[in-house]
């Protein structure tokens, strides 16, 4: 399974295409929707997400709710657009007003300046359309179609918020379920009531002062059989393609499983995971350190990731930068940005490790047809639990 996107954050719509899904996934647009709508949600967002209402078209490998097994074509409009149809329109403009709607000066943090470099781009709006994190929605999109196949296999995934600002969310024991419902009605998207409107008076506080403020991220997969991924292969190792879709996410400059980077920090015998047998259970661990991950395959305990999210590089407490036409110094001013999108960014960093999950298993597990894939997989799990 594969995806491309396509679509500038002010531009007409956001397309993405995904190949590779099988046959005979029930599959409807409401599916996909409700992933784009719970993406929008979160305290600290600014006023574009007022704007938008991201629903999905699907406009094709879909007939009568089943998908095809041909490419599966999305859309989602740009609401916004309506507001920028001179400025983001395919035809050429007038040359003088092109110099005069010009963006010269790089905002720090953002791809602006090396964007434009790379592709020798004069004006930075051709860089920051794209490098936008408005494209997060299409690939919520794709993940959406990714968590519908995990799901219908049995297996289930949470994202929420772990940290905003250096404010802890505390361990809490509770069902997946129970993660999902919690999360979804908290404003930060966190499952620590207790630090709820703390986590939401910092980032008022962020938006006072012109500021912008970052924080952690933690999905939660749960269902997985052992042994998704791969040892053998560099590049299959289920771990390192999580991590990897994890800090492609705009912002994200990191990513640790289980107890992460304090590992470092402890001994052996206080960071693997003993292994039990049981008739019930089968194979399983005594502890999940190791956030369900040995040798890149999966270890069949839920599998536990977090992501690290810089602050918002767009501040309206502006930062120093160079105009490129002038070469002269600036203090950037903006218009509109989000504070903090950590909530949100739960949300995208849920389907991208959903994305890498399925796409994983469908390689391992290669089938046309949905109704084979879940029979390859309940014959594995069969064939696992009594190893
Ligand atoms: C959901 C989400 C919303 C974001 N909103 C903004 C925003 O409103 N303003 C901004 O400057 N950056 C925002 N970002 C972050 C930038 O897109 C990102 O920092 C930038 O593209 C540079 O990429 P990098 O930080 O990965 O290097 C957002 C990121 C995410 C995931
Ligand atoms: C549009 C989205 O997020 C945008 C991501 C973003 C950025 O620079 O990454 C900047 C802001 O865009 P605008 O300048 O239009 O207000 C955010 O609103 C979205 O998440 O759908």
């Amino acid at each position: 399974m594969r995806y491309l996107t396509a679509g500038e954050s002010h531009g007409k719509q956001l397309t993405t295409i995904i190949e590779g899904v099988p046959s005979n996934l029930p599959l409807l647009a409401e599916d996909i929707s409700e992933s784009l709508l719970r993406r929008q949600k979160g305290h600290g967002r600014g006023r574009r997400m007022q704007i938008e209402k991201d629903l999905v078209e699907i406009k094709g490998g879909v007939r009568h709710g089943y998908t095809l097994g041909s490419p599966i074509s999305l859309v989602i409009e740009n609401d916004d657009f309506k507001h920028w149809r001179n400025i983001m329109g395919e035809h050429p403009i007038d040359e003088d007003e092109e110099v005069k709607r010009q963006i010269t000066r790089p905002r720090p943090g953002h791809a602006d300046l090396n964007g434009a470099m790379k592709y020798g781009h004069r004006d930075m709006r051709n860089v920051l359309e794209r490098s936008s994190a408005r494209e997060t929605a299409a690939r919520v999109a794709a993940g959406a179609v990714a968590k519908k196949i995990l799901h219908e296999l049995g297996i289930h995934i949470v994202g929420y918020v772990k940290e905003i600002a250096g404010i802890r969310a505390q361990d809490v024991e509770m069902s997946l379920k129970e993660k999902q419902e919690v999360s979804e009605a908290s404003p930060v998207r966190t499952l620590d009531q207790q630090v709820e409107q703390e986590m939401m008076d910092a980032i008022d506080q962020a938006k006072k002062d012109g500021d912008s403020i970052g924080g952690v991220c933690e999905v939660v997969v749960e269902g997985m059989p052992a042994g998704v991924g791969s040892y053998v292969h560099y590049d299959r190792k289920l771990d390192s393609r999580i991590a990897g879709g994890v800090v492609s996410i705009n912002a994200f400059k990191g990513a640790e499983f289980g107890i992460g980077f304090e590992a470092a920090r402890k001994n052996g015998s206080e960071v693997h995971d003993e292994i039990l047998w049981n008739e019930e259970q089968g194979y399983h661990r005594r502890t999940n350190r190791l956030g369900g991950f040995e040798g890149g395959m999966t270890t069949g305990m839920p599998i536990i990731v977090r992501g690290v999210m810089k602050p918002i590089p767009t501040l309206y407490k502006p930062l120093q930068s160079v105009d490129i036409e002038t070469k002269e110094p600036f203090q950037a001013s903006i218009e509109r940005s989000d504070s903090c999108a950590v909530p949100a960014a739960s949300v995208v960093m849920e389907h991208v490790v959903a994305w890498e999950v399925a796409r994983t298993l469908l390689e391992q597990f290669p089938h046309d047809q949905f109704p084979k894939l879940k029979k390859a997989i309940e014959e594995y799990r069969e064939e696992i639990r009594c190893f």
